[in-house]
């Protein structure tokens, strides 16, 4: 049987639990038969890695929102070209840690950019390539960060490293374009064992598998 490859977003505020469900549903995925491709945003090629060493490293106030919306935007358009549209074309299924829709939370609702300016960057850079799917992974703000506390200790980056006022407007922004766009959102619980959470993300993408 022939499968079309499906381009599927993991998003959510810090420490939600996006780069363990992502290996977790590649893993569950794989086991239906798909080929499966795992990768992540700011990176997922040599030259958009390059592009997340300047944005993650250095002071809060290294970049503007607005400087920080076109390094995004650049690193995008080189992982699109090289490596998400190229599976999609071979029929693997591309799962991405965070895409456009985090540059909308955190450049755009939490930034101040407007979303047209951030889509139209999209549109000039990634030829506005959206997610088939894109599973918003929600808990409480103050649970996450403990468990990035957890992970990182004082090994804060530039974005983990702002006020909880900043993380809360994060994830409220997620939410709110859930709600704008339910065809393509999910939005899906992230407490609980991993293994509940990967069945949750399993049964949100159900009628794509099916
Ligand atoms: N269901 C879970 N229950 C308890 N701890 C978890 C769960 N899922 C992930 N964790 C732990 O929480 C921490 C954050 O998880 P993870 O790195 O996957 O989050 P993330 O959303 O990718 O974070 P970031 O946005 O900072 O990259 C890790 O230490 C991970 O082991
Ligand atoms: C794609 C994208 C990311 N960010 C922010 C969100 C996170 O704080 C970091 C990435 O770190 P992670 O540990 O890999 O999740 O970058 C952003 O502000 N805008 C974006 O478009």
């Amino acid at each position: 049987m022939v499968m079309t490859g499906r381009f599927i977003s993991l998003e959510g505020g810090e420490g939600v639990g996006k780069s363990t469900q992502l290996l977790l549903l590649a893993e569950a995925l794989k086991a239906r038969g798909l080929s499966v491709v795992t990768t992540r945003e700011p990176g997922g090629t040599p030259g958009a890695e390059a592009i997340r060493g300047l944005l993650m490293t250095g002071a809060v106030d290294r970049w503007s929102p607005r400087t920080e919306a076109l390094l995004f935007a650049a690193a995008r358009a080189d992982h699109v070209e090289r490596v998400i549209r190229p599976a999609l074309a071979a029929g693997s299924w591309v799962l991405c840690d965070r895409f456009i829709d985090s540059t909308r939370a955190y450049q755009g609702v939490a930034g101040g950019l407007t979303d047209d300016e951030i889509l139209a960057l999209h549109r000039v850079g990634s030829q506005g390539l959206m997610p088939d799917r894109t599973l918003v992974l929600t808990m409480p703000v103050a649970a996450a960060t403990a468990r990035m506390v957890a992970r990182d200790g004082a090994d804060a980056d530039r974005f983990a490293a702002r006020s909880d006022g900043f993380l809360d407007r994060v994830a409220d922004a997620f939410v709110a374009l859930a709600a704008r766009e339910p065809e393509r959102f999910r939005l899906v619980a992230a407490d609980g064992p991993a293994e509940a959470v990967t069945a949750r993300l399993v049964a949100a993408l159900a009628d794509l598998t099916s």
